[in-house]
């Protein structure tokens, strides 16, 4: 498989680079001074595409490369791929479902334990001294909180499965109810966030999940309320999310993601009920060798005509 063009068009796990290198013809656009000189010369040379949460294919790509078989993305979310034109064009689309689950869904709990009990604030306090004139505050309890969350798939139900051992009673929202499952069942968004305490964003990012998070559940949530988004930026509608915590209709977030990412607003950096992660939900050393490994196996099974071993398209 050595002569198949790999394209990767920014870094993404140095595990992952090395791998491909090893098996594949490696094409790293970034490295390309010139990126559309770059694509336009090995254009029929790329079989297949390494996506990741922020780069996927668009139209523009995909159409670039007439030879593309297969995108195989370094992430469990393919919201950057334009899954239509690949259909149409019987391109295949893999992604890396599971082995990130618990890596995802322990991040949630970091993220409301990091919120309610003012973790990094309480750091920052012991290495600047503070503690030396005083006690730290008093902050929020975690354990019995009601929990709601957004999209019951497979890091939904690991974050309720972590949520139990807190004795969280558990509500959630999702197309359909799913009757197997004992937690509160609500039709809709506000229904849920106006019946819990922490509400967790954990959908796949779709037209229909767009800014999921408006207004209209920032207030059903409350100012005692906490959300926390483990999804995608695009699930909340930042600029609404921004106003109510600065004016305090929103008791506080735990964000691993943003719309407009690596930018974050600013407005967020003054803010104590607020923890602010630059999406590293599954960046730990042993998911991203179990990522890549899984990149590696859906390319060698589509180069040797083998069923993929996670395909979505
Ligand atoms: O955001 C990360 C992923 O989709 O894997």
């Amino acid at each position: 498989m050595e002569s198949v063009g790999v394209l990767m068009p920014v870094p993404m796990s140095p595990y992952l680079e090395q791998e491909l290198e090893r098996r594949f013809n490696l094409l790293k656009l970034w490295t390309a001074p010139e990126k559309a000189e770059f694509l336009k010369a090995h254009s029929g040379a790329v079989r297949a595409v390494i996506g990741n949460a922020g780069n996927g294919a668009d139209v523009g790509l995909i159409e670039a490369l007439p030879e593309l078989e297969i995108i195989a993305s370094f992430s469990v979310g393919i919201d950057k791929v334009d899954l239509e034109k690949c259909r149409e064009k019987g391109i295949r689309v893999t992604n890396t479902p599971d082995v990130l689950t618990d890596d995802v869904a322990d991040l949630a709990i970091g993220l409301a334990l990091g919120v309610l009990r003012r973790l990094c604030e309480a750091d920052g306090y012991v290495r600047s001294g503070g503690w030396k004139n005083g006690d730290y505050k008093l902050t929020t309890k975690f354990t019995g909180k009601t929990v709601g969350i957004i999209g019951l798939g497979r890091i939904g139900k690991a974050v309720a499965k972590r949520v139990e051992a807190f004795s969280c009673p558990i509500a959630y929202y999702s197309r359909t109810e799913k009757p197997d499952l004992k937690y509160k069942y609500y039709p809709s968004v506000v229904e849920l966030a106006s019946n819990c305490d922490i509400l967790v964003v954990v959908c796949p990012l779709t037209q229909e999940t767009r800014h999921i998070i408006n207004r209209e559940v920032i207030d059903a949530l409350g100012p005692k309320g906490i959300l926390i988004n483990i999804g995608r930026g695009a699930h909340v509608d930042e600029s609404e999310l921004v106003s109510a915590l600065l004016e305090g209709r929103l008791g506080g977030a735990g964000l691993d993601v943003y719309e407009n990412e690596p930018d974050v607003p600013e407005q967020l950096f003054q803010l104590e009920n607020v923890v602010l992660l630059p999406h590293v939900g599954s960046d730990t050393v042993e998911t991203d060798t179990a990522m890549a490994d899984l990149v590696i196996g859906n390319l060698e099974a589509h180069f040797l005509n083998k069923p993929l071993l996670t395909p979505v398209v």
